[in-house]
């Protein structure tokens, strides 16, 4: 009996399966021998090698021998970490070799029949029995239904006839189904695995990657790529699939260390951390914008998250973010720093034994006597060249004291020894040692002040960056900022006794670090070649440029929803326009998604109604309950209802998260759930891990993750009345995948006004 398709194509599989065990087999035997080299290596060294300190040609000798025998286990090491990686590939190859095949035809009309996986697989060496999904000829599974089709090579466009693409469910080697399809990347295989119940780990999306996912992925003209998505639209998922195929594309020229990411928080970073080593990549370097900053300043507090978010909520604080946060501040700065280069430096004197040693009178006539066409920083070394010349000269005069004399002839051994440091002791005569001993000695006293020229310690600049607060009304127009000058000065004062407390807010943080980037003249990472900036809504234009300024030689991805900006609010959508100043038009290029993959279609039919004149937000035909709606007269008693759907939520075996707006409402929340017997973790910051189980959560923290199951603590008109909240609820609500239920004490939010009655139930 002739064998169904099903049956053959298990047979191919069985094949290739078999090949690559015996590929396992000799990587490992590599693995093996390689290791018992770098053993012997290690054991010849220790025998045979003797070191040898006596004499400076025995000195020599041993140094020779163990750089060689260092060469020697690097290579070992390189084939090691080479072969072992590879293993992991065939390792995971082996339980799911390919998830797709596609047949075409191309120009020369010779028929293709090709597999495509996470990794490639050749049994001889040109003959690839699996494609990674990475490879040029891979792009025509995600791009294209059956027919002519055309994909990007390194040698330019090709054009291809695609005759079948056909989708494999594969678990242990073994193929569950098959379907052919001529969907781009088939419905029927996206809704297996969207129906899958979330983790407290994302998982990457590399069978089922969408055609508009796929030009994001595989972008390497823009210099700007920005990606506007819906809530759940797959830009995280689609950005990691993009660091993947980037590191694949440039292997060899772009390592994952090279590659940036900047998340909304923490908690984000632990929740994708698992991609991209599921894909056989490393990861690439995560940090959240206030880890960048802090970093940089260890001795000053920049603002939370939280305090961020409590301050924001004041009309005043928020025009004053508005100016400190705008393109105009940011050219405000760099005009600053031009007019700097002529006057107006704060300096500080340089101190030794409490007395001055360079008073910053002098300091300040240095930096200001080199011609007008210096630069900051070419001034700044200028000066600091001047400054250690007047040291170098002022220690030869104070080493020809008498004094000095004295006190090194009262000297012991050992410090003598150390004046001598790693210097040849032939001197010409007595006198010589003495003049060397002396200018050691009295250089030894002096490092100091040594130390303070070369870390810059002259400058100063907190008085520098209050300098250019008090002089914003110079060079900027307050009245565009609905802004008066007591107003502005107001808020130079609380900047100043924050300073005082070595505190800074995150918007004046950004204005410090660029600021004193600008005096010290340094270039930015030029080593970066890509940075990523997810949830990109929740920066300001001051910040973007500022990173723009900090990695001169990188492409940019950024991501975000303007629907959901839950810290800039109305002024992300003068973001795009501030960008587009930013970065050349000819290599900026936009990308909308509008499909939310995420979340049911009653969810997302009910989310996007919340919005008022928002982004585009398509649904998934994914059914699900209908959202529900609780309004309870007393907290006790909604609290009693939360604790009932949590049930139902468990015995459906849905991961829950109970989202609520502020931390002390989550705390207070926690504490009641836990008396009535609930199993709840609070999560309180952003450096905390995710954990299986029931989770509260403030909505400052939930940003980018997701839930088969949100509840929505205390929906209700006090804790959300104004307008600008309005994405807030919408980043709430669309967190969830499966179930939204919403909680509230007395009056539901009037944001929810909207929301067309046949949308939810109202229970
Ligand atoms: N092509 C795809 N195939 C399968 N699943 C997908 C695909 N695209 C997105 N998803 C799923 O949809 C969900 C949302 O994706 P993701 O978190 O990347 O969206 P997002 O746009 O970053 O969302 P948000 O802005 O709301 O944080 C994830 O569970 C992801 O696995």
């Amino acid at each position: 009996m002739a064998l169904t398709e099903k049956e053959l194509e298990q047979k191919h599989m069985d094949d290739v399966v078999a090949k690559i065990k015996q590929a396992e087999k000799r990587h490992q035997s590599e693995i093996n021998k390689v290791e018992q080299d770098r053993k012997d290596i290690m054991d010849d060294f220790k025998n045979n090698v003797r070191i040898k300190t006596g004499s400076y040609a025995g000195i020599m000798e041993t140094g020779l021998t163990v750089r060689q025998q260092q060469q020697l286990l690097q290579e070992r090491e390189n084939s090691w970490q080479h072969a072992t990686q590879r293993l992991e590939v065939l390792e995971k190859l082996e339980k799911k070799p390919y998830f797709a095949r596609i047949d075409f035809t191309e120009n020369d009309g010779k028929q293709e029949s090709i597999y495509i996986g996470l990794g490639s697989f050749a049994d001889t060496p040109d003959h690839f029995m699996i494609y990674d999904w990475r490879a040029p000829i891979s792009s025509i599974y995600y791009d294209g239904k059956l027919g002519e089709v055309t994909y990007d090579t390194p040698d330019g466009p090709q054009t291809a006839v695609l005759t079948l693409k056909r989708q494999f469910m594969v678990e242990d080697g073994k193929i569950i189904t098959l379907f052919d399809t001529d969907e781009t990347v088939g419905d029927q295989m996206l809704l297996e695995v969207l129906d899958e119940s979330s983790d407290i780990k994302m998982k990457s999306i590399v069978t089922t990657i969408q055609k508009e996912q796929n030009k994001i992925i595989r972008d390497t003209k823009s210099d700007l790529l920005f990606v506007q998505g819906a809530a759940g639209s797959g830009k995280t998922s689609a950005v990691l699939q993009r660091v993947a195929y980037l590191l694949y594309r440039y292997r060899g020229n772009l390592s994952s260390s090279q590659v940036v990411l900047f998340s909304p928080n923490q908690l984000f970073n632990d929740y994708i951390d698992q991609v991209l080593p599921e894909l056989g990549e490393q990861n690439m370097v995560q940090m959240t914008y206030y880890q960048y900053s802090q970093r940089r300043l260890p001795k000053i507090h920049v603002e939370t998250l939280q305090e961020r978010f409590d301050e924001d909520n004041q009309p005043l604080r928020r025009k004053i973010s508005a100016l400190k946060s705008s393109l105009t501040m940011f050219n405000a700065t760099t005009n600053y720093s031009d007019y700097l280069n002529t006057a107006g430096m704060r300096f500080r004197d340089i101190k030794y034994n409490g007395e001055i040693f360079f008073s910053k009178k002098d300091i300040k006539k240095i930096y200001y006597s080199f011609n007008s066409n210096y630069n900051l920083r070419n001034r700044l070394s200028a000066t600091k060249e001047k400054l250690i010349k007047i040291l170098n000269s002022k220690v030869g005069e104070l080493a020809k004291q008498d004094s000095i004399q004295k006190q090194i002839q009262d000297l012991s051994r050992e410090e003598l020894n150390e004046l001598y440091g790693d210097e040849p002791r032939n001197f010409v005569n007595g006198d010589q040692e003495l003049k060397f001993l002396a200018r050691s000695y009295v250089m030894k006293q002096l490092r100091p002040v040594q130390r303070a020229i070369v870390r810059n310690r002259f400058l100063s600049i907190n008085k520098q960056f209050v300098h250019f607060m008090r002089n914003i009304p110079e060079l900027v127009d307050l009245a565009k900022f609905d802004l008066t000058l007591e107003q502005w000065n107001d808020d130079v004062d609380m900047t100043i006794s924050r300073l005082k407390n070595h505190k800074l807010t995150i918007a004046d943080v950004t204005i410090y670090l660029y600021l004193y980037d600008l005096i010290t003249g340094k270039r930015g990472e030029v080593d970066i070649k890509h940075i990523f900036i997810d949830e990109i809504q929740d920066y300001t234009a001051y910040q973007l440029a500022y990173l723009k300024f900090g990695f001169p030689r990188a492409k940019f991805t950024m991501l975000g929803d303007l629907n959901q900006a839950i810290f800039t609010k109305e002024n992300s959508h003068t973001l795009l326009d501030e960008l587009g100043t930013m970065f050349d038009k000819d290599k900026t290029k936009v990308i909308q998604l509008t499909q939310s993959y995420r979340s049911t279609q009653q969810i997302t039919d009910f989310t996007k109604e919340v919005l008022v004149n928002g982004e585009k937000v398509t649904s998934f035909a994914r059914k699900g309950p209908l959202p529900t709606i609780t309004i309870d007269s007393d907290e006790e008693k909604l609290v009693n209802d939360v604790v009932m759907q949590l049930h139902r939520n468990d015995a459906e075996k849905m991961t829950t998260a109970i989202i609520g707006k502020t931390l002390a409402e989550c705390e207070k929340l926690t504490e009641e759930l836990k008396q009535k017997g609930a199993q709840v973790t609070l999560i309180k910051t952003e450096n905390q891990r995710l954990v299986p189980g029931i989770i509260v959560v403030p909505a400052f923290l939930a940003k980018g993750l997701e839930f088969d199951a949100v509840i929505m603590w205390n929906a209700n008109r006090n804790n959300y009345h104004d307008e600008s909240e309005r994405q807030l609820v919408y980043t709430i609500c669309s967190r969830a995948m499966y179930r939204l239920d919403i909680f509230a004490v007395k009056e539901l939010t009037p944001l929810m006004d909207r929301v067309n009655p046949e949308l939810y139930e109202m229970l």
